[in-house]
C-alpha cells in the first residue's frame, strides 16, 4: 500500500526552485531514505508532506490524506523530528513529552511508561528532570526523537536523526528503526549521511536540486557498487570531485 506519494512537487523561493518537480512514492513498512546534498530539497520536501508549508503546485498525500487540506489531519497520523528544532529551553525532557503526550491525546500512564522506556534507549534517564537549556545538544536530539516516536504513530518523518549523537546511540537508534519498520510503519529518513543511508534504508531516492534523480536499494548493490558512486553519478559532482581524487 501507498503510504506517501509526490506528483510533480514544486516550491520556489524567489529564483530558488526548492523543489522543481518531486516525485516520489514510498511504500507502507518502508525505511525509505531522501539523500541528497546539502540544498537539494529534502527538508522543503518533508516540511510540504507535513503541512508545515505548501507547495506553489503539485500534489501530495501521506496516508490518503492531502496535507494542503488537511494539515492537522496529517499531524494526527505522523510523527516529526524537524533538523532545526530543540525541545523547549526552559522545560525538562519529562515535561516535553507530557505536552507531546498530551497534544497527541495519550493517557498520563502511557506517557510516563513510553518516557522510561526512551529514557532507558537512548541513555538519559538522569537527565529527564534537567532543564533543556542545560542539556548537551545530543541529549536535546534524544529528547527531540523520543517526542517523534513517543505515539507510535505509523508514519514518521526525521530529519537527521543521528547528528549530534554517540556511536553507541547512534547504533540503538538505528536497531529500533528497523524494529520500527519491522513491526509495518513508515519511516523517511532526510540525510545527507551517504553511509547512513546505505546501513539503515531498504530503499534511497537520490534528491538533486528539487527533483529524484536516481532510485537504489542498498541491499540490491552489487560487490563493486556502493551508494556513494550512485550518489556522485547524480548529483553531478564535477570536476571539483575528480581533482580532489
Ligand atoms: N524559507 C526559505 N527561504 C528561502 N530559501 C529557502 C527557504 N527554505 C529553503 N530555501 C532554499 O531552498 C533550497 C532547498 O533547501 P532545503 O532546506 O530543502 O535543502 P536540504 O536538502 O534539506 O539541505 P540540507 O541538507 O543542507 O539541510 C536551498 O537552496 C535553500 O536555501
Amino acid at each position: 500500500m501507498t503510504a506517501i506519494r509526490t506528483d510533480d512537487l514544486r516550491k520556489s523561493y524567489g529564483d530558488v526552485a526548492a523543489l522543481a518537480g518531486l516525485s516520489l512514492s514510498i511504500d507502507s513498512g518502508e525505511l525509505y531514505g531522501l539523500l541528497g546534498p546539502n540544498g537539494a530539497g529534502k527538508t522543503t520536501a518533508m516540511e510540504v508532506l507535513t503541512g508545515q508549508i505548501v507547495a506553489d503546485s503539485g500534489s501530495a498525500t501521506v496516508l490518503g490524506v492531502d496535507p494542503e487540506i488537511d494539515p492537522l489531519g496529517v499531524r494526527e497520523r505522523v510523527g516529526i523530528l524537524p533538523e532545526k528544532e530543540s525541545p523547549p529551553s526552559f522545560s525538562t525532557p519529562r515535561e516535553y513529552f507530557q505536552f507531546v503526550g498530551a497534544v497527541r491525546g495519550m493517557a498520563d500512564d502511557a506517557v510516563d511508561a513510553r518516557t522510561e522506556t526512551w529514557a532507558d534507549r537512548l541513555s538519559f534517564t538522569e537527565k529527564l528532570d534537567t532543564l533543556s537549556t542545560d542539556l548537551s545538544r545530543g541529549q536535546q536530539q534524544k529528547t527531540m526523537i523520543a517526542g517523534a516516536f513517543l505515539h507510535e504513530p505509523e508514519v514518521v518523518f526525521i530529519d537527521e536523526p543521528l547528528a549530534n549523537l554517540d556511536p553507541i546511540v547512534q547504533e540503538r537508534v538505528k536497531r529500533f528503526l528497523r524494529r520500527y519498520r519491522e513491526a509495518g510503519n513508515t519511516v523517511v529518513v532526510s540525510t545527507h549521511n551517504v553511509e547512513v543511508a546505505a546501513e539503515l534504508c531498504s530503499r534511497v531516492g537520490i534528491v538533486n536540486a528539487g527533483e529524484l534523480v536516481a532510485e537504489v536499494e542498498p541491499a540490491e548493490l552489487g560487490a563493486d557498487e556502493t551508494l556513494l558512486d550512485a550518489f556522485v553519478e547524480n548529483v553531478d559532482a564535477g570536476e571539483e570531485w575528480e581533482r580532489d581524487e
